[in-house]
């Protein structure tokens, strides 16, 4: 297809070692964009109106009307921004040392800042200089504009999915913009999302909970709790020998697409380079309720019994070193 009608080259892709399918693209009144949602397996969903109200959302438009809040951005001294939990990093006892959770330093700042300073920094950026992602909740500190453009969302559309798959609450819209080549590494999320892309082309890597041996989370305790330890810039595959073996798929999304991203697959997000800036607006969902249990157990239901066994053994050994030996104690030689 000619590049101008698809608007972005495949030299803008960062290059990978992974072998990868092409996720579906539907017109969102075909029935299968449903087919594939009940089936938790991604889709693009083309055509929709769900954020049609935000397509005027470029940063000239976010500054005159996004209101005088603070947004959280973060600050990364490469593209990556992997992300971390404030909760889960060392906690510092009385005298000092480190009682609980490990030692860890942040790969990204987070700060709060005005729009305006966000864009100005995003238009001086240089080569060499921090890069930077505004992710912030949408919520009512946004100026009356931007609360008009989200109202005018096509919420049936959304609110029908989530009611036709039984999907929990609506939790977040957060509002993600991102400079060209930025990159979310390999996670998954415990939501179901679907993904409204309003300005630019981001590439999304998505893998299965299937997968989870090939792609090695970090601990469940640990602060990178759900993100992917394989650096896909520079796979240590003596580390992670498996990884060899993941197998994925991936798609480009551009204004007015969406993507539905299955609760707990794996998923690569990145900015395309020389793409300009990118602005999307996710809607995630809590999982719906658990109905009854069919065996054998789908691979994401493995993966939470997995998160649960981590967790009680974090709980009643304390110590994170003690869980390997007691885990290679009950499993090598007897399950094995
Ligand atoms: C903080 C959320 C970032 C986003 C990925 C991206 O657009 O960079 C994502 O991972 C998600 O929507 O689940
Ligand atoms: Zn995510």
């Amino acid at each position: 297809m000619a590049n101008e009608k698809k608007g972005w080259d495949p030299n803008q892709l960062r290059k990978y070692d992974l072998n990868l399918e092409q996720i579906p693209r539907l017109d969102y009144g075909d029935p299968r964009v449903d087919e594939l949602i009940a089936e938790n397996k991604p889709v693009v969903i083309t055509g929709s109106k769900l954020v049609k109200s935000a397509e005027k959302w470029d940063i000239d438009y976010l500054e005159q009307h996004m209101g005088n809040g603070d947004f959280t951005v973060f600050l990364s001294r490469n593209h990556k921004f992997k992300y971390y939990d404030e909760k889960k990093m060392a906690q510092k006892s009385q005298n000092g040392e480190n009682v609980k959770g490990v030692e860890f330093s942040p790969p990204t700042k987070k700060i709060d800042m005005k729009l305006p300073e966000f864009i100005k920094r995003l238009r001086e950026w240089k080569r060499g200089d921090e890069r930077l992602y505004l992710q912030q909740g949408l919520n009512n500190t946004v100026g009356p504009a931007i609360v008009h453009d989200f109202v005018h969302f096509d919420w049936d559309f959304c609110n029908s999915k989530q009611a036709k798959h039984h999907w929990g609450p609506l939790t977040s819209n957060l509002l993600l913009i991102a400079m060209e080549g930025n990159v979310t590494p390999c996670h998954y999320d415990e939501q179901q999302n679907l993904f409204a892309q309003i300005r630019g082309y981001k590439r999304c890597i998505l893998f299965p909970p299937d997968q989870f041996d090939c792609l090695y989370p970090h601990p469940v305790h640990h602060p990178h709790d759900r993100q992917s330890m394989v650096d896909f810039d520079r796979p240590d595959y003596n580390r992670f020998p498996k990884f060899k073996e993941a197998r994925g798929c991936e798609t480009v999304i551009g204004p007015g697409d969406i993507l539905y991203i299955p609760i707990y697959w794996w998923h690569h997000i990145e900015s395309l380079m020389r793409g300009g800036y990118t602005v999307t607006v996710n809607f995630w969902y809590k999982g719906g309720p658990n109905t009854s249990i069919t065996y054998p157990l789908k691979a994401h239901q493995k993966v939470a019994v997995m998160r649960n066994i981590e967790k009680m053994l974090l709980e009643v050994l304390q110590d994170p070193k003690e869980i390997p030996p007691l885990l290679r104690a009950m499993v090598l030689g007897r399950y094995t």
